[in-house]
């Protein structure tokens, strides 16, 4: 008998992806990869599909080989199918195109998926049913938000799918700064991480406080906090900006 739910594609994201539904009993799934980059232990994976159809197909593939990826599986996806992709840029409509008659979710992770602290935006117009799969998928990650346009894709996943990197960039120039300032790289290393991961906790267990609070909680008044900030705070916006706007420009560009 055919597992319920195919993974294409074991990399980074779907292995993070895959790893929770693992932890949750969400099994079985089958691994459809030549080459998985981060495969769970104790799974396996294959290079061609199983036998059989799939009632979920997740397209964890880079957008740029999705096409070629699926081909294999397209005679075995059918209106019966819910074909789940978390691909940057690829459309609903490219997708319902690929895969005639099936349900279709568009979702976009991001790597603390892989130890429940994702989150994940989704969108679809496939009706309650598909909406019930897609939340018990991805709330296995992390939290959950739903789309009411599928145009805010792009921005989302400058934020939110790409934010990850932004930080640990963070984390590595804070430690860098630190070792510039005599520190040694392992005590900057861990400054910086710790600092990071304190904040961002911090910045969750008080979620009715806004970030600009937390921050002026830091900052005593002619003290060193305010000093390092009136060199970092006018180039910062402008930069996170530039930033976010050239990864929402690569997703249209990847669609
Ligand atoms: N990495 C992230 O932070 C992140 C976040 C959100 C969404 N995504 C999306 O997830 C998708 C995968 O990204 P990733 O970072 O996991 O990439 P990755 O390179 O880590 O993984 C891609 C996997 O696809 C496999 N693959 C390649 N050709 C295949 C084929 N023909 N059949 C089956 N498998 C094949 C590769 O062997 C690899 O294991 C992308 O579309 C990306 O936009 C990634
Ligand atoms: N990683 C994918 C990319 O860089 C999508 C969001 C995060 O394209």
């Amino acid at each position: 008998m055919t597992a319920p739910i195919w993974l294409l594609g074991c990399g980074h994201m779907g292995g993070a992806l895959l790893a929770r539904w693992l932890a949750e009993d969400m099994g079985p799934v089958a691994v459809i990869d030549p080459n998985p980059r981060l495969l769970p232990d104790g799974v396996e994976a294959s290079a061609v599909p199983p036998d059989g159809r799939p009632d979920v197909l997740v397209l964890a593939v880079k957008p740029q080989v999705w096409r070629a990826a699926a081909a294999p599986l397209l005679a075995q996806i059918g209106p019966m199918t819910l074909v789940v992709s978390v691909m940057a840029g690829v459309t609903t409509a490219d997708l319902a195109a690929a895969f005639p008659g099936a349900a279709i979710i568009r979702a976009m992770p991001n790597t603390p998926s892989a130890i429940g602290q994702g989150v994940t935006a989704l969108f679809t117009t496939a009706g309650d049913l598909a909406e019930g799969a897609g939340e018990a998928l991805f709330s296995a990650a992390g939290a959950t938000v739903w789309l009411a346009d599928e145009g805010d894709f792009d921005a989302v996943t400058a934020v939110s799918g790409s934010g990850p990197a932004y930080v640990f960039a963070f984390i590595e120039a804070l430690a860098a700064a630190g070792v510039a300032a005599g520190l040694a790289p392992v005590l900057a290393d861990r400054l910086a991480r710790a600092t990071v991961t304190g904040a961002a906790a911090l910045a969750a267990a008080e979620a009715a406080v806004p970030a600009a609070e937390l921050r002026t909680r830091v900052t005593s008044p002619g003290g060193t906090t305010a000093a390092g900030l009136a060199v970092l705070q006018p180039g910062l916006a402008p930069l996170v900006a530039a930033t976010v706007s050239a990864a929402a420009a690569r997703s249209r560009a990847l669609g």
